[in-house]
C-alpha cells in the first residue's frame, strides 16, 4: 500500500506558474512582453502533444509565441536559416528546437547555431559551460524542475547523497551538477554500473533518468528515500509510465513523484521562467 507523499508537479508547476504570470503583468506595463519560438521537425506524435503544450503555456501566461512547424524532410540548411531568422528577431526571447530530429540533421549544429541568450533549453555550450563553472546561465528546464521539486518537499539537500540513474546530457548530467550546487553528495549510475542497487540503496534523494519502463522497483530504494521519476515511456497500451514502479517503490520510499503529473509538467514552467528571463535581460531589466 502506497503510504508515501505524492509530490505533484501538477500542483507545483500551477503555483509557480501563477507566480510567473503576475511577472508577467508587470512586465508588459514596461513594454515587455516574453516570446517563445518552438520549432517543430516532422510528425512525431508524442512531440506534437509536448508542442501544444508549450504553445497552451505561453497562451496562458500571457507571452507571445510562435510554432514553426517543418515537414520531415526540411534540410539542415532551410533549419539552420530559421534558426538565425529567430536570433535576430526582438519580439522572440527564447527558442526551443524540439529534440530528436531526423535523422539527415545533426542536432549539435542545431543546438549551436542558437543564441545563448535565446537557448531556453540550456542546451548550448556556452550555457552548459556555464553551468559546469557555477556562473549565471539558463539552465536545462527538466533538471532545474527536478530541482524545484525537491526543494518543494521542504528537504534538505545539503550534505545529502544524492544518486542520479542516467548520465545524459539532457537529464542526468545536468542534474548531477545542480544537486552538486545545492550541496549533495553525488553518484552518478549508468547502465555499466556494477553494483547499483548497493549505491541506489544508500541514496537519500534518487533521482531516476534510464528511459526504461518500471526500471527501479522497492529494491532499490532506502525507505523514506526522496525518488523523482524523470522517465516518460509510453507503453504498448498507450499508457505513460516512469522509468520507476510507482506500485512498488512507494511502498518504501518517502515523497516520490508519479507519471504523468510529476517532473513533466515542471519541464514547461521551467521552459516559460527561462523565457521570462531571457525577455527580462534583453530588456536590461534582470
Ligand atoms: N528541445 C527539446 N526540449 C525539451 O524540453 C524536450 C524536447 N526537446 N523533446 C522532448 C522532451 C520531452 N519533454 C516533455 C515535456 C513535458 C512533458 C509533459 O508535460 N508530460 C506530462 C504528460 C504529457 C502526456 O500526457 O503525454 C506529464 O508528465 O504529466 C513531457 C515531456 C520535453 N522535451
Ligand atoms: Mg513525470
Amino acid at each position: 500500500m502506497t503510504t508515501a507523499q505524492i509530490i505533484s508537479g501538477k500542483q507545483v508547476s500551477d503555483e509557480i506558474r501563477q507566480n510567473l504570470k503576475t511577472e508577467v503583468e508587470g512586465l508588459a506595463a514596461q513594454g515587455c512582453v516574453p516570446g517563445l519560438a518552438v520549432v517543430l521537425v516532422g510528425e512525431d506524435p508524442a512531440s506534437q502533444v509536448y508542442v501544444r503544450n508549450k504553445a497552451k503555456a505561453c497562451e496562458d501566461l500571457g507571452f507571445y509565441s510562435e510554432v514553426h512547424r517543418l515537414d520531415a524532410d526540411t534540410s539542415q540548411e532551410d533549419l539552420l536559416a530559421l534558426v538565425h531568422k529567430l536570433n535576430g528577431q526582438t519580439d522572440i526571447n527564447g527558442i526551443l528546437v524540439q529534440l530528436p530530429l531526423p535523422e539527415h540533421i545533426e542536432e549539435k549544429a542545431v543546438i549551436n547555431a542558437i543564441s545563448p541568450e535565446k537557448d531556453v533549453d540550456g542546451f548550448h555550450p556556452v550555457n552548459v559551460g556555464n553551468l559546469v563553472i557555477g556562473d549565471d546561465s539558463l539552465l536545462p528546464c527538466t533538471p532545474a524542475g527536478v530541482i524545484e521539486l525537491i526543494k518543494h518537499t521542504g528537504i534538505e539537500m545539503s550534505g545529502k547523497h544524492a544518486v542520479v540513474i542516467g548520465r545524459s546530457n539532457i537529464v542526468g548530467k545536468p542534474v548531477s551538477l545542480l544537486l552538486q550546487r545545492e550541496n549533495a553528495t553525488v553518484t552518478m549510475c549508468h547502465s555499466r554500473t556494477a553494483n547499483m542497487k548497493e549505491l541506489t540503496r544508500q541514496a537519500d534523494i534518487l533521482v531516476v533518468a534510464v528511459g526504461r519502463a518500471n526500471f527501479v522497483d522497492a529494491s532499490y530504494i532506502k525507505p523514506g528515500a526522496v525518488v523523482i521519476d524523470v522517465g516518460i515511456n509510453r507503453l504498448e497500451t498507450g499508457k505513460l509510465a516512469g522509468d520507476v514502479d510507482f506500485e512498488s517503490a512507494s511502498t518504501v520510499s518517502g515523497p516520490i513523484t508519479p507519471v504523468p503529473g510529476g517532473v513533466g509538467p515542471m519541464t514547461i514552467t521551467m521552459l516559460m521562467k527561462n523565457t521570462l528571463l531571457a525577455a527580462k535581460r534583453a530588456h536590461g531589466l534582470s
